[in-house]
């Protein structure tokens, strides 16, 4: 099992080493807007499964929507440190 921080972890390898096989890698190059746009819809299918599916449904999606967020803060340079700090 992978916490979040553990995928903060490797992604932040993979985006600082510019791992080529890595969909994070690219998906940061493409940058803030794409990366956001990415974030709205899996917030949008997180919701809709919890509202319509399964709890294991609604944990795969909102276990995409942790993912995404994640690229979101890596595309614009957001540490978790400093997201830490705001809660
Ligand atoms: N947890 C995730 C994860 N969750 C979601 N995704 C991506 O988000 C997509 C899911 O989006 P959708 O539901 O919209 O599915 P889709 O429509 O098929 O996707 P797209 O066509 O939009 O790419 C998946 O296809 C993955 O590309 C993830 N990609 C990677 N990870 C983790 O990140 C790690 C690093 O991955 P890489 O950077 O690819 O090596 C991996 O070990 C995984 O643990």
């Amino acid at each position: 099992m992978k916490s979040f921080e553990d995928l903060w972890v490797e992604l932040s390898a993979k985006v600082e080493s510019g791992d080529p096989g890595s969909g994070t890698v690219e998906a940061v190059r493409h940058g803030v807007h794409h990366v956001g746009k990415k974030v709205v819809e899996e917030a949008a299918e997180a919701w809709m499964a919890a509202e319509h599916e399964s709890a294991e449904r609604a944990a795969e999606e909102i276990s995409q929507l942790l993912y995404h967020v994640q690229v979101l803060m890596l595309a614009r340079g957001v540490t978790l440190d400093a997201v830490y700090e705001k809660l």
